[in-house]
């Protein structure tokens, strides 16, 4: 999926919500266990049931990592149940030598070589150029660089002075001369609220994926006051605040619910800024 369908999606579903797959098998209802893939059930029923309320979903791939075979077979599923009308986010947090990170990118981007053709993939920039470029020799694929993250061990390295400003600034002053906002997305935390209006200055339109709305108790509010763009340039993600809304029967249900207030919450925003 491109920029300017991302943007047709966000739209016409007046919403720029992505649906965080965090799909930990400890916690999804006992009953789904009776399944030949309980993961993939799972993950079916939810976008099923929410579809129509998000624009992304993001598979974290520790989730599915840590099952060995049987995990990344839900992966490799799941990536393909995703609509069309869905941008599907891997958040494998990847970047290595430029042999290694090639080997990455075919692992999430090449379905003839893994199965799975995955729209982004989050990486770590600790590498610099040489290690994000093989994943941007993918045409049409994203990639979305970890500028200033949610957690608070972020502040250890994001946040040290450099010559051009601090840490986190530097990585998206310097990534934007290795691809344009049509290509490259920037990891922003919600709970860095107050960071929004000033990285703006440097990412003026581009997409920043926000996690840490729900359990980590982040603002949609306060992301939206000084992060929306005049193309919206956000995907703000909730996963365990959606996905383990409920234990029961009626988790998708309950997971839709918690979908529709967001997605509610996102509609106003859109039409204040006359989107
Ligand atoms: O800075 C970051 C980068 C990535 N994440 C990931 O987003 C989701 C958040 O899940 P919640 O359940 O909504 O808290 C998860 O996959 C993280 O690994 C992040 O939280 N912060």
């Amino acid at each position: 999926m491109n920029r300017k369908q991302l943007i047709e999606q966000i739209k016409i579903k007046k919403s720029f919500l992505c649906v965080g797959l965090d799909t930990d098998i400890e916690l999804i209802p006992k009953f789904l266990l009776d399944f030949e893939d309980p993961v993939l059930e799972f993950n079916k029923r939810i976008i099923d049931a929410t579809h129509d309320l998000c624009v992304a979903y993001k598979p974290n791939s520790a989730f599915y990592e840590s099952r060995g075979i049987a995990g990344w077979k839900s992966l490799i599923d799941t990536s393909n149940y995703i609509p069309e009308t869905c941008l599907g986010i891997i958040d494998a947090k990847r970047g290595d030598i430029g042999n290694t990170s090639t080997m990455y990118a075919k692992a999430f981007f090449d379905h003839a070589s893994s199965g799975m053709s995955f729209d982004a993939i989050t990486i770590a920039p600790y590498m610099g150029s040489d290690s994000v470029k093989p994943f941007l020799a993918f045409e049409d694929k994203w990639v979305i660089l970890l500028a200033l993250t949610s957690n608070e061990g972020g502040k250890d390295f994001q946040f040290i002075d450099t010559e051009n400003g601090r840490l986190f600034e530097n990585v998206i002053q310097k990534a934007n001369s290795w691809a344009g906002n049509d290509r490259m997305m920037y990891v922003v935390g919600a709970t860095r609220a107050e960071e929004f209006l000033n990285i703006r200055k440097f990412a003026p339109d581009h997409f920043l994926l926000v996690p840490g709305v729900g359990a980590q108790g982040g603002s949609l509010q306060e992301v939206c006051k000084y992060g929306l763009s005049e193309s919206c340039g956000l995907l703000v993600n909730s996963s365990r605040s959606i996905i383990f809304a409920s234990s029961g029967e009626d988790f998708a249900e309950r997971a839709r619910e918690e979908a529709k207030k967001l997605q509610s919450e996102m509609e106003i925003l859109l039409e204040e800024i006359g989107f």
